[in-house]
């Protein structure tokens, strides 16, 4: 288990991260999400040992065997993907023959477009990170530590990080990983922490955030007079998409019973949907509060 407790970080009384609580286990994956600059890069380098902590604890075991996939990507474009990853297994004990059946296990699975024997420069970018998640990922690490292993990704490859990602969870390894994709973190995470200039702004299970929000989104199609639920005190706003049909933010989420009784008098209604704000709607509102 990993724990962070109240732990803060300033530079030159600049305060980069403040007062940060988690706890992670075997097993599970908590995103970090957090604008540029809201402290993600520091909690990693902290968990690292890269940098101490200002003030607080970390607790966490000193022989934990941890893969570290940093926002700068750190392959020898020189070398090839053979002699560099027989490099990183040989750090972490690994024999030579296990390590490269691993490498060429992971390359398959991953779809890595290069031969074995290419060098690194030679490589697109997305399969170069994909190259660089295999150097983590090949010796079972108890930790996985991934910063903003999408950035770079396109959609289909950010699908088989996702997959390698999740099998190493299945093998009980500890995942943190930051991202400003609010889908993969939706696929991915068992806990979320939101950072905002250093604060937690927001955490939790992904249903805890969720309930926290309530079903404040409706949205109807096929109902003609929209307009008139305009300025209603149950409503915070409507946006009006086309004369049967609008995007409604509820103020008190019990008043989407009242607007269904309403819309469906006349009976049929082809769409009628109230639902929870997206990650991406809430993580804008909790920036927009944090400002
Ligand atoms: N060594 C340092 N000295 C001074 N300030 C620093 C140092 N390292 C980070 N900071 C500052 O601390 C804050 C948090 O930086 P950090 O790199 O942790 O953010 P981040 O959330 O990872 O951002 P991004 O999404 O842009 O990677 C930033 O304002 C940054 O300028």
């Amino acid at each position: 288990m990993i724990e962070f407790k109240n732990v803060s970080k300033s530079y030159d009384g600049f305060q980069a991260v403040n007062n940060l609580s988690f706890q992670l286990h075997k097993g599970e994956i908590l995103s970090l999400i957090g604008q540029n600059g809201a402290g993600k890069s520091t909690t990693f380098h902290m968990l690292l040992d890269f940098i101490k902590p200002s003030s607080g604890n970390i607790n966490r075991n000193n022989n934990l065997n941890i893969g570290y996939m940093p926002e700068e990507r750190g392959l020898y474009l020189k070398e090839s993907i053979k002699n560099q990853m027989l490099y990183f297994a040989s750090l972490h004990g690994m024999k030579r023959v296990e390590a490269l059946k691993k490498i060429k296990v992971w390359m398959e699975k991953l779809n890595v477009v290069g031969d074995i024997e290419d060098k690194v420069e030679s490589l697109s970018k997305g399969n170069a990170q994909k190259v660089q998640l295999i150097a983590c990922l090949m010796f079972n690490p108890d930790l996985l530590i991934l910063d903003e292993p999408f950035s770079g990704l396109d959609p289909v490859n950010a699908d088989l990080l996702i997959k390698a990602v999740l099998e190493a969870k299945k093998s009980g390894t500890m995942i943190i990983f930051s991202t400003h994709n609010m889908e993969n973190v939706e696929k991915l995470s068992d806990y979320v922490v939101m950072l905002s200039h250093g604060k937690t702004v927001l955490k939790g299970t992904l249903n805890d955030i969720y309930n926290q929000f309530g079903r404040s989104k409706l949205d109807i199609v096929g109902y003609n007079n929209l307009q008139k639920f305009e300025g209603m005190n149950g409503i915070k706003n409507i946006d009006i998409i086309n004369d049967n049909s609008a995007h409604i933010t509820l103020n008190d989420v019990s008043f989407g019973k009242y607007i269904f009784d309403d819309v469906t008098k006349e009976g049929y209604l082809p769409v009628f949907n109230q639902h929870y704000p997206t990650l991406d709607e809430i993580f804008k509102t909790k920036v927009k509060q944090s400002e």
